[in-house]
């Protein structure tokens, strides 16, 4: 898996189309959305994590509370970004990472919004610009 963490004044994003057949499932408000003060993690979901998926979990989960600790933020954007790696996972392995992804940063207190899977989306992300506001974290299962 790899993430491009940026934290940021906003993340705000509209779906467009689909860029899958059957993408997931939302809801008319789902479809636009917005967090301030945010910590933004763009996710590629690699194919090397679908032989341990909640391991692959559990070390992202670990990094992402681990940055955003260090840059003192509170909201956390899960973002699906198929454009970190060439080595992509199925999208039905790559949503369900997602949404655990989403879940335990929840049970960790962090307030959460995970942006749709499986369209195109315009969107506007503001850095803030410090030495810690652009890092990037690759994580595999250690089997
Ligand atoms: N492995 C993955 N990790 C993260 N997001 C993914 C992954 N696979 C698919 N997606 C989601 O599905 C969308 C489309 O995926 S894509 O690989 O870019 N495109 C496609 O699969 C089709 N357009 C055929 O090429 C992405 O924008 C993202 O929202």
């Amino acid at each position: 898996m790899r993430m491009l963490l940026i934290h940021s004044d906003y993340l705000e994003y509209e779906v467009k189309d689909k860029a899958l057949k059957n993408p997931e499932p939302i809801s008319e408000e789902q479809k636009k959305g917005r967090l301030d003060e945010v910590l933004a993690v763009f996710i590629s979901v690699e194919k090397v994590d679908e032989s341990n998926p909640d391991e692959v979990v559990e070390k992202a989960v670990k990094e992402i509370k681990d940055v955003a600790e260090q840059v003192k933020a509170e909201r956390v954007f899960v973002y699906p970004f198929a454009h970190l790696s060439s080595e992509l996972a199925k999208p039905d392995v790559a949503l369900k990472v997602l949404q655990k992804i989403e879940e335990k940063l929840k049970e960790e207190g962090f307030e959460v919004k995970r942006a749709p899977f499986g369209y195109y989306k315009a969107f506007k992300l503001s850095c803030k610009g410090h030495p810690l506001a652009e890092l990037s974290r690759t994580v595999v299962p250690s089997g």
